[in-house]
């Protein structure tokens, strides 16, 4: 990847838009009592354990975070290698009566939610679903959309949003590029 052409967001503004996003779902939810979160490999899941920390920090409870590894749910599988490497999902809570916050670091075509919701119905039948993403940059070519929003980013399709996170790249920032 070339250098990048904007910083879109800083690790004070990813802080605070993840503090909003926690403060939206319990006002969405009424607490968070029935509310669970995936992340979705990679990035959603420190996403989703930073969200569950601060659900837990302002309502004082824990909130269950399961993990999807949704690559066997790609449209687009027949075109990986030949032996795609698969990551394990982990959902060790019951679905029933749950609702199920998936969460991501950045929401494109909608092509990895979809996948995401495939392979979390696959596992069982959660009370509701919803979307949670740290950048939304638009360009949807499946009829999805996130409930939970860090930041609206209008792009071009030949740039890319990329978010940095301490646990995956050692630093929190997100970022502009030009697609090379
Ligand atoms: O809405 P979409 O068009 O599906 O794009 C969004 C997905 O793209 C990114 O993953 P990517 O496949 O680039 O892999 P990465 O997690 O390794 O960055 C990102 O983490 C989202 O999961
Ligand atoms: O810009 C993009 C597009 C898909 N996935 C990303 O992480 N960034």
């Amino acid at each position: 990847m070339n250098e990048p052409k904007a910083l879109l967001m800083d690790a004070t503004q990813m802080n605070r838009a993840l503090s909003r996003i926690a403060h939206e779902i319990i006002e969405r939810n009424k607490g968070t009592e029935h509310v669970a979160l995936v992340g979705i490999r990679r990035r959603g899941i420190p996403l989703a354990q930073r969200l569950a920390a601060r659900l837990k920090e302002f309502e004082g409870r824990d909130v269950p975070v399961g993990s999807l590894d949704i690559t066997l749910y790609r449209d687009d599988l027949t075109e990986l290698a030949a032996l795609p490497v698969v990551h394990k999902s982990e959902v060790n809570f019951k679905l029933p009566g749950t609702v199920v916050v998936l969460v991501d670091d950045v929401l494109y075509t909608g092509r990895t939610a979809r996948a995401a919701l495939d392979a979390l119905l696959d596992i069982g039948r959660p009370a509701a679903i919803q979307l949670a993403v740290l950048v939304d940059r638009g360009h949807r070519e499946l009829p999805i959309r996130a409930d939970y929003v860090g930041k609206n980013v209008p792009t071009s399709r030949r740039e890319r949003v990329e978010v940095h996170m301490t646990e995956v790249d050692g630093e929190d920032f997100v970022a502009l590029y030009d697609i090379e």
